[in-house]
């Protein structure tokens, strides 16, 4: 349950063919994320941040370059990797409990330690009470929590989470944040976070890498001040350095939007 794994990216670029021709999404990307680290990838829409995820988790594999988990060559989807997304996806006609265990069902995994395990997440999340619930009885932040029990009931290594806050409000937000990096820092496991929040990116990660479109390209790959990683997500912001890091990637935004994307250099 503690196990975690490095993703390497090297030399991946992505096109895709439309009607009007082909669009390079990312253009020689090369990553690495360590075990237990948790990345976010932030940049201005359509430089290609779920391009990224969807080559990660095996989705999509890459026009040219390499995705590898562990040195292990990622060619299609994989159950050491998990993925939240902005909607939670549950289904209206089945408990939380039944949704919960839909990947392991899948997986063909019935055994008494992964049911024991998914008791085990859904009291962590303050859910327990709520398995025999169905989804509509439950709030948003609730619904998302549900989610997050499904995504680590599978015990993946790794977990992609495409802006799984921006469909909630201001507090629930914060609470989840908070929630999501206390239990996978617990749990050891890597995390790669989309999302177009700064703050967010400055609170939950250890480092950020900052995306400038056109074609996708890697603008800058920060690390995250100690005091500031330390902290839990809400009292972060509060730390020394956090400012000042915020007006640091602001001004990069703003670069890549004054060049319409295309800029090369540093910020
Ligand atoms: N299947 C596809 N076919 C053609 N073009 C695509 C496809 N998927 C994405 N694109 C284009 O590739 C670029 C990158 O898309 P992607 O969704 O990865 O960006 P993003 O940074 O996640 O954007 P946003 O922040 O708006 O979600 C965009 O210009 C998008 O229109």
């Amino acid at each position: 349950m503690t196990k975690a794994s490095s993703i390497e990216i090297s030399g991946v670029s992505q096109v895709y063919v439309n009607r009007k021709g082909t669009f390079a999404a990312l253009q020689h990307i090369d990553l690495r994320i360590e075990p237990g680290e948790f990345v976010s990838i932030i940049g201005p829409s359509g430089c290609g941040k779920t391009t990224l995820l969807s080559l990660i988790s095996g989705l999509l594999t890459p026009t040219s370059g390499s995705v590898s988990i562990m040195g292990e060559l990622i060619k299609r989807p994989t159950p050491r990797v998990g993925y939240m997304l902005q909607h939670d996806y549950l289904f209206p006609w089945r408990t939380i409990k039944e949704n919960v265990c839909l990947g392991l069902e899948l997986l063909g995994r019935k055994d008494e330690a992964s049911q024991a395990y998914v008791t085990e997440l859904l009291a962590e999340m303050g859910l327990a009470e709520f398995a025999d619930a169905f989804p509509h009885q439950l709030s948003g932040g609730m619904r998302q929590r549900v989610a997050l029990v499904r995504t680590l009931a599978t015990e993946p290594d790794i977990l992609l989470l495409d802006e799984p806050f921006s469909a909630l409000d201001y507090q629930t937000k914060l609470q989840l944040e908070d929630l999501i990096v206390t239990t996978l820092k617990a749990r050891g496991k890597t995390a790669v976070l989309v999302t177009h929040d700064i703050s967010e990116a400055i609170a939950m990660s250890d480092r950020i890498i900052v995306l400038q479109p056109n074609p996708g390209r890697v603008l800058a790959d920060v690390t995250v001040p100690e005091p500031i990683r330390q902290a839990q997500p809400l009292h972060a912001r509060e730390k020394e350095g956090f400012h000042e890091l915020f007006r640091r990637l602001w001004s990069m935004f703003e670069q890549v939007e004054r060049k319409g994307g295309g800029a090369d250099g540093t910020p």
